[in-house]
C-alpha cells in the first residue's frame, strides 16, 4: 500500500497546473470544443483503467474536471501525483 504524503510533499512534488484540494489534487483542462473535452475524459480514462487507479472525472462545456485521490489509503500518493503527469501527456 503505497504512503499517504504530507501536504508538503504534494506542494512540493505536484506538477504547476494542477492544485491540492483536502484529499485530492485537482486540474481543469479546458477545450475549444465539447466534444474535444469528452474524448479527453476517454483517453485518461484509458489510462487511469491501465494504471488501475481512478479519477473522478466531470465533463462540462469545453472543461473537464479531473480530481485523484487515493480511496484505499485515504489521501493523495505517488499513485495521484503520477496519473496526473500521464494525463498531461495526453494533451
Ligand atoms: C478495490 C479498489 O477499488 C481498487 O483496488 C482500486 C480501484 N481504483 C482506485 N482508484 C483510486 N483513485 N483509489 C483507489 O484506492 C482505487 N482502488
Amino acid at each position: 500500500m503505497a504512503e499517504v504524503l504530507s501536504d508538503a510533499d504534494v506542494d512540493d512534488q505536484l506538477s504547476e497546473a494542477w492544485s491540492r484540494d483536502g484529499d485530492e489534487i485537482v486540474r481543469v483542462y479546458e477545450f475549444d470544443d465539447y466534444l474535444d473535452g469528452v474524448a479527453f475524459a476517454a483517453d485518461i480514462g484509458e489510462v487511469a483503467e491501465e494504471e488501475f487507479h481512478h479519477p473522478e472525472i466531470t465533463i462540462r462545456y469545453k472543461k473537464v474536471e479531473v480530481r485523484l485521490t487515493s480511496h484505499e489509503e485515504g489521501g493523495i500518493t505517488e499513485k495521484d501525483l503520477r496519473l496526473a503527469d500521464l494525463f498531461d501527456a495526453e494533451l
